[in-house]
């Protein structure tokens, strides 16, 4: 079977990441990392907490200084969605391996995200989810080297498409 270097996945909250990331990881014997357990960890707080007590621009600032630091090697990193704020941490990420973009419809996204309310976002509370998609959507495509459709399909099977994809 092929080896992969670093892979990561990026898109909006919803569209999969930490789900397929694990499935993914699974297939190609990476390591799984999911930055948001890291900063939870570096943090002691929970995503949450962080957003409550310190708002959503100290949550993107330890976001990126987890993203500077950890180490990429021979790992799948399923990142949080504002990741690609931080030109530097997409940079590191880039350079360690494909970003994969999981691309997702507006309406998919709201469905998954209403299944759990209290997730939160590392954007003003006044911005609504579709202005932040629309904020959001160039910056995934800019940096991505493989969009992967995630509306149809099971988690398992984006991530089998994702393989399917980097092994060609
Ligand atoms: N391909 C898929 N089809 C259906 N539901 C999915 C799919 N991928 C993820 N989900 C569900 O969507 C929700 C958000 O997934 P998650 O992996 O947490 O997304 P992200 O990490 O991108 O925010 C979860 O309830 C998950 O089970
Ligand atoms: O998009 C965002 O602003 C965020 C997405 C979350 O991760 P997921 O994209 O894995 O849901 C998490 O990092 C934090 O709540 C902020
Ligand atoms: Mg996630």
């Amino acid at each position: 079977m092929a080896s992969f270097g670093t892979i990561s996945l990026v898109g909006m909250p919803g569209a999969g990441k930490s789900t397929v990331g694990v499935l993914l990881a699974k297939l190609t014997r990476l390591r799984f990392v999911d930055t948001d357990l890291d900063i939870q960890v570096r943090a002691g707080a929970t995503l949450q907490e962080i957003l409550d007590q310190y708002g959503y621009r100290h949550l993107r600032q330890l976001e990126e200084q987890v993203l500077l630091t950890i180490p990429l090697d021979h790992a799948l990193i399923s990142t949080g969605g504002s990741v690609v704020y931080s030109a530097a941490s997409m940079q590191r990420l880039k350079a360690a391996g494909p970003v994969v973009y999981l691309r997702a419809s507006l309406s998919t996204l709201e469905q998954r995200i209403a299944g759990a309310p209290l997730r939160g976002i590392a954007s003003d509370t006044a911005q609504s989810f579709e202005s932040v998609y629309a904020e959001r959507t160039p910056l995934y495509e800019k940096y991505a080297d493989l969009t992967v459709g995630a509306d149809t399909g099971t988690a398992e099977t984006v991530a089998m498409g994702i393989l399917s994809e980097l092994s060609r």
